[in-house]
């Protein structure tokens, strides 16, 4: 965790008992607030990201580096939770989750509690060093529930679930995806390196830059002027599927607060028409001042009520490009919200199905004959991914599958991810993400 890093490199020089204490004063205060939001995450009525958020516009004393230490803390135990409560015990307290996960999952030594935690509570870390979990379970092991690895293990040997649980139980690396309005990969890269921000270039998307850390980006001036947005690498690469052209018109269906609207409207350099649509008015209005930032003026987000809208049948067999971001269990983006696999079940597994199933039709009818409709989620679950594509493939013979590997090959992207798209983070070091894509017959 960065907190050992940072108090590490804050006494280099000094004496063995100066550091420690050093090390104690930085990291005493986050802490207790990390035990003390944990007891709110862990409620799961609300997703991890909003408790965050709203406990540190409670605590603005909180700066940059202590939010950072409170947030990875929260994330890694959730992350590891299935495992360190078989192994401390179901009824382990937040600040015991906490104190656990720093010995046995982050490695600290007796010697950095001091000052930290009670004698009690040393005697009880001490008692930790050889606890192991009472039943290690598949779920144990891959910290993961019961049902999500019944469900997965249809599809995966228990060698690929450890390894894809090993992927997903780890932080994602910083993403950013290059406004070719505003700058190129190049010169961006050039810029922020000089800015001491270190970046690489992605291995797979064109327009995607890793950042070695996580620094604040908001205020650096490159992202004020919109030349770059954070974005994951796979979330970059469904834009290279889409593979929208200037002057076409292209329906966002699903465009939330508009991460993969922007990248299309850049791609298509600003011209033609890219309608966003989304039922969430709070998320869509994020788009508008992003789009502005990112000197997009072919933009133009609509709210709806509904997948049959009125506003979506106007625009029926009339679209060059339709791509379909589905509401979905999210569970490929567990490295950033690691939370969802405690707060998803089977049940609303079965509700997004049904839900995909009717947008994914009601969307493929904007397609205008030898138009494009791509679905894709996050998710890694075969009845959010391949049973709803089957399942609209077989009542709409009018649409034909294209091979995703085959359009992203002709774009100069090498990447073995199938027929249709399988990102995995394991594999591929990008979220979780499944895309299908169709081009719908003159014939029909
Ligand atoms: C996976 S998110 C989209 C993320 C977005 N494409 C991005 O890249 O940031 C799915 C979105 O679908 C929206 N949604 C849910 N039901 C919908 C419907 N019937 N029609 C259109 N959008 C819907 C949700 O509000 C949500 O913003």
């Amino acid at each position: 965790m960065s907190a050992k890093r940072k108090s590490d490199s804050a006494s280099r020089g000094r004496t063995g008992r100066a550091r420690a204490a050093t090390g104690t004063q930085v990291v005493r205060g986050p802490l207790a607030h990390a035990a003390a939001v944990l007891g709110e995450v862990l409620s799961f009525e609300y997703p991890a990201d909003a408790v965050l958020s709203r406990y540190f516009r409670e605590h603005r004393e909180l700066g940059h580096r202590d939010r950072g230490i409170v947030a990875e803390s929260v994330y890694g135990i959730l992350r590891r939770l299935r495992w360190l409560r078989a192994t401390v015990g179901e009824d382990a307290s937040p600040r015991q989750l906490l104190l656990a996960w720093l010995a046995r999952c982050e490695g600290w030594s007796a010697r950095r509690f001091e000052g930290l935690a009670s004698e009690t509570e040393l005697a009880w870390i001490a008692g930790l060093r050889a606890l192991e979990p009472a039943q290690l379970t598949l779920g144990v092991r891959t910290d993961l529930p019961d049902w999500l690895v019944e469900r997965l293990r249809a599809s995966m040997n228990e060698e690929q679930l450890v390894a894809l649980a090993a992927g997903l139980n780890r932080p994602a690396p910083l993403d950013l995806r290059v406004n070719r309005v505003r700058s190129s990969r190049d010169a961006l890269l050039a810029e922020l390196n000089d800015s001491g921000v270190v970046a690489t270039a992605c291995p797979y998307s064109p327009h995607g830059l890793r950042l070695a850390e996580k620094p604040a980006l908001q205020k650096h001036a490159r992202f004020l002027d919109g030349s770059f947005e954070v974005q994951d690498e796979g979330s970059q690469l469904l834009g290279f599927l889409v593979q929208p052209r200037r002057g076409e018109l292209i329906v966002d269906f699903c465009a939330g607060a508009g991460g993969k609207t922007l990248h299309l409207g850049s791609m298509m350099r600003s011209t033609g028409r890219l309608y966003a649509f989304d039922v969430s008015e709070r998320r869509l209005a994020q788009l508008k001042p992003r789009a502005a930032r990112a000197g997009l003026s072919n933009v133009h987000p609509a709210v709806i009520a509904h997948e049959r809208d009125a506003r979506v049948k106007r625009l029926a067999g009339k679209a060059d490009r339709v791509l379909v971001d589905v509401p979905c269990s999210g569970l490929g983006t567990l490295r950033r919200n690691p939370d969802l696999k405690w707060r998803q079940s089977p049940q609303s597994v079965v509700e997004m199905v049904e839900r995909q199933s009717a947008i994914l039709a009601a969307a493929a009818t904007l397609v205008r004959p030898g138009g494009r409709l791509v679905y894709a989620t996050c998710s890694l679950l075969a009845e959010e991914n391949d049973d709803v594509v089957d399942a609209f493939a077989r009542a709409h013979p009018q649409f034909r599958a294209l091979d995703a590997g085959e359009v992203l090959r002709r774009q100069g992207i090498e990447l073995d991810a199938g027929e249709r798209l399988r990102l995995l983070p394991h594999l591929h070091d990008t979220d979780g993400f499944f895309a299908a894509v169709f081009e719908r017959s003159d014939a029909a």
